[in-house]
């Protein structure tokens, strides 16, 4: 506990740099616990399926890497693997199956979908209940709302870094830079239920550099490399950086952030890198979706502090 301000700090990351590949290990190792508990109490094991359509070399990693966590976690993983011209109604069809399937307590489409598909469509087509990415409009509708919904994945996991950072957040300036429906959007909504101060900026908003000077909290999901600068950043404000940009530098490919870390990194009091930030606890909110889904399904009590 800093004791000046009261908030919490981690001593992993006094300098100031949020370990978010470390944090999410935490999470998975609550939920594996919590799923071993289910195991042997109940006799339930949580379930996800995943589903991948197409080839993206990118959405195959992260597929195989959200099998290999579940399994790792102790859940029953399923992945399903559709041709990039698969037509939308046999996606439609294996939703529908695996909606009705008692062992699935999470669905996830991998997103993109190729371009011959509405995404729309398809994600409202998950049973709402099942939606652990919590994009159908219902969890929307139920997140906004303030009432109990499936939360996205990345929001959650930077809500989860910034409680652990800050303690409570109400009455911060929180800037969210991007206005997209699975980070942005659901970023303002979360940050709105701890009482922070919303602003939702974007590629059109006027004088962007002015309107990120005043946060205490600035959240990038802007999609574009290295975009805010240290000179755009109030001192000691907590950056969280959504961005995944691949870069190419000489003959190689790198990994950056929307947020310039060098130049940020001494200015933030707290900022996550690229990699090893918000990426990690992707996987690992889904992972605690998953098990959230799996006890509202059965009756039983959510796992505390991995729901909101
Ligand atoms: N249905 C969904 N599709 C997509 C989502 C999602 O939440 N639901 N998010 C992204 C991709 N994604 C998970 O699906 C994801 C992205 C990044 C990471 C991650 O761990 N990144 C690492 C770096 C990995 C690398 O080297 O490439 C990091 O930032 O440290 C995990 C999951 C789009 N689609």
């Amino acid at each position: 506990m800093d004791s000046q301000t009261g908030a919490k700090v981690d001593a992993g990351s006094r300098a100031g740099i949020i370990d978010g590949k470390a944090f999410a290990a935490g999470v998975r190792a609550d939920v594996a616990r919590h799923v071993a508990r289910l195991k042997s109490d109940h006799g339930i094991i949580p379930g996800l399926a995943v589903v991948l359509v197409g080839t993206d070399p990118a959405s195959e990693v992260y597929v195989r890497n959200k099998g290999i966590q579940t399994r790792e976690a102790g859940m029953q993983s399923f992945e399903h693997k559709l041709s990039e011209t698969a037509s939308q109604d046999e996606l439609m069809a294996l939703i529908a199956r695996l909606n009705a399937d008692p062992a699935v307590h999470g669905i996830l489409v991998q997103l993109p979908l190729p371009r011959h598909m509405d995404a729309d469509a398809v994600i409202n087509a998950i049973d709402p209940a099942k939606d652990v990415d919590g994009f159908h409009v219902l969890n929307v509708g139920l997140l906004g709302t303030g009432q109990k919904a499936m939360v996205p994945c990345t929001p959650l996991g930077c809500l989860m870094l910034l409680r652990d950072r800050l303690g409570d957040l109400s009455g911060l300036n929180a800037v969210v830079i991007g206005r997209s429906n699975i980070v942005g959007k659901p970023m303002a909504q979360l940050l709105l239920r701890e009482s922070c101060t919303v602003t939702v900026a974007h590629s059109r908003t006027r004088d962007l550099a002015a309107v990120c000077r005043g946060a205490d909290i600035l959240v990038a999901a802007v999609g574009r490399p290295r975009m805010i600068r240290g000179d755009w950043i109030k001192p000691g404000a907590t950056v969280i950086d959504v961005g995944i940009n691949r870069i190419a530098e000489g003959d190689r490919t790198r990994l950056v952030g929307d947020v310039d870390f060098d130049s940020a990194v001494g200015v933030a009091g707290a900022i996550t890198p690229v990699p090893g930030g918000v990426g990690p606890m992707t996987i690992a909110c889904l992972l605690a979706n998953t098990l959230t889904a799996c006890c509202r399904a059965n009756g039983l009590a959510e796992p505390e502090g991995l729901t909101v």
